[in-house]
């Protein structure tokens, strides 16, 4: 799985916890304009942001406080430095995740408790102040709110021990119940109050391809043998598994908005195990129908699009609406900036070994990133060395 990320601009000050990395005066090659290519392509950027951003200064005006860095730096909008977060910034590295862990040593019930996934979202967040506040969650949470049970073993990761494979068992699956994961929504709105303006609250949700890797193989998968299968022998079976996920999940997008996501994260995780041509019948159209879906709803919340192993899809990912693309460590940044133009926010690319690797090291892949790229993020697993990261980026 991905690791943690400090996506793209990334900023702040965290002046409290472990590090104090306050009092940036910040180069000016940070102070950039994060537009993206999709509002310039369709030559309405300059009436758009605009329209953003009077809404952005009504929201100050009203509240009297800026938006948190990584939301105005997912929105393109010029940033004092790039936001810092790690995906899977809780966890085991952390004491006191490990002590609650042994005390509720089920994955599932960490992560359907309202109070359970408040404190340990904040775990991290309390510790190193990062700039996102990733939902303790995973991309699997909502499946049996729609008829899929799962289950997640320690070693083998997630299992659908009824998985599906023909057009009789998709009607075992039934639309979102929202009731049920009430839990999200709670927790949500409480780690909203919680945080208030220092950081970006985030959302994420599997793409209808990624979470249909899980449903069709029931669980993990080194070749995706049975739903590439299905994609000769059934498509009309996995069509109809795409779209109604893709009519679900949206609304969990929704879900996830009103209930105080300030961006929402949608990870397209095993994308890159698809041929780009079946990416863009497999893969492509439903994350794009969710993207509409949640800007018709909601136009001004940044939706960021991430998939593994993505350097061969990187311009069909922008292509999509998504409005910041996250990248891992296997596509050099410069190639990507110069794939997908200046204007797009990025976030990730920092190879999450270089946790393992001390300081200097860290340091050093953060620079490179973030000098490509203009403000950037960055993507690492296991974050002990998540303060040094943190002071990579914004020093
Ligand atoms: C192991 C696993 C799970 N769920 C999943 C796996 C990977 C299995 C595979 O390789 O196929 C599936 C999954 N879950 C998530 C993704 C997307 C991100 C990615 O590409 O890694 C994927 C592909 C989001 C997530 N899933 C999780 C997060 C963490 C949120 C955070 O950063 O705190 C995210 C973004 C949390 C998660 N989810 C799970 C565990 C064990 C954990 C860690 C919590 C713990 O240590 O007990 C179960």
């Amino acid at each position: 799985m991905a690791s943690w990320a400090c996506p793209r601009p990334l900023t702040a000050s965290v002046t409290r916890g472990a590090f104090q990395c306050a009092g940036l005066p910040l180069p000016p090659s940070f102070r950039v304009s994060w537009s993206s290519g999709r509002r310039l392509r369709r030559g309405g950027r300059s009436r758009r942001r605009d329209r953003e951003h009077r809404r952005a200064c009504a929201r100050m005006a009203a509240d009297g406080v800026p938006e948190p860095l990584l939301v105005r730096a997912a929105r393109g909008e010029p940033v004092e430095r790039p936001p810092c977060w790690m995906m899977r910034q809780a966890g085991r590295y952390q004491k006191a995740f490990r002590d609650l862990a042994k005390q509720y040593p089920s994955f599932r019930q960490r992560s359907e408790t309202t109070d359970l996934i408040v404190e340990i979202t904040l775990q991290p967040f309390e510790a190193y102040k990062p700039d996102g506040v990733i939902l303790f969650s995973d991309i699997l949470t909502p499946l049996p709110a729609m008829g899929i049970p799962f289950e997640i073993d320690d070693k083998k990761g997630p299992i659908i021990s009824d998985p599906i494979t023909s057009k009789d068992q998709l009607s075992k699956m039934y639309p979102l119940r929202l009731d049920e994961l009430q839990f999200v929504g709670d927790s949500l709105r409480q780690l909203r109050q919680r945080v208030g303006d220092q950081a970006a609250i985030l959302g994420f949700v599997g793409s209808p391809w990624t979470l249909s890797t899980y449903v069709v193989e029931g669980g993990t998968s080194a070749v995706y043998s049975v739903i590439k299968s299905m994609m000769h022998n059934a498509p009309d079976v996995l069509e109809a598994l795409l779209s109604f996920l893709t009519d679900q999940i949206a609304e969990y997008i929704v879900y996830q908005i009103e209930n105080g996501a300030h961006v929402v994260q949608i990870f397209d995780s095993w994308g890159g195990q698809l041929t780009p041509k079946d990416w863009d019948r497999w893969s492509r159209p439903y994350i794009e129908r969710m993207i509409e879906v949640a800007k018709s709803r909601h136009p001004t919340v940044p939706l960021a699009l991430y998939a593994n192993g993505s350097g061969g899809l990187l311009e069909r990912m922008k292509s999509t609406g998504a409005d910041v693309i996250g990248l891992d460590w296997t596509v050099d940044m410069a190639d990507a900036r110069q794939r997908l133009g200046p204007d797009v926010p990025v976030q990730g690319n920092v190879d999450p070994a270089l946790l393992f690797a001390g300081e200097e090291a860290i340091e050093e892949g953060v620079r490179d990133c973030v000098a490509k790229a203009g403000p950037t993020v960055c993507y690492c697993q296991e974050p002990i060395l998540l303060g040094a990261l943190l002071r990579a980026c914004v020093s």
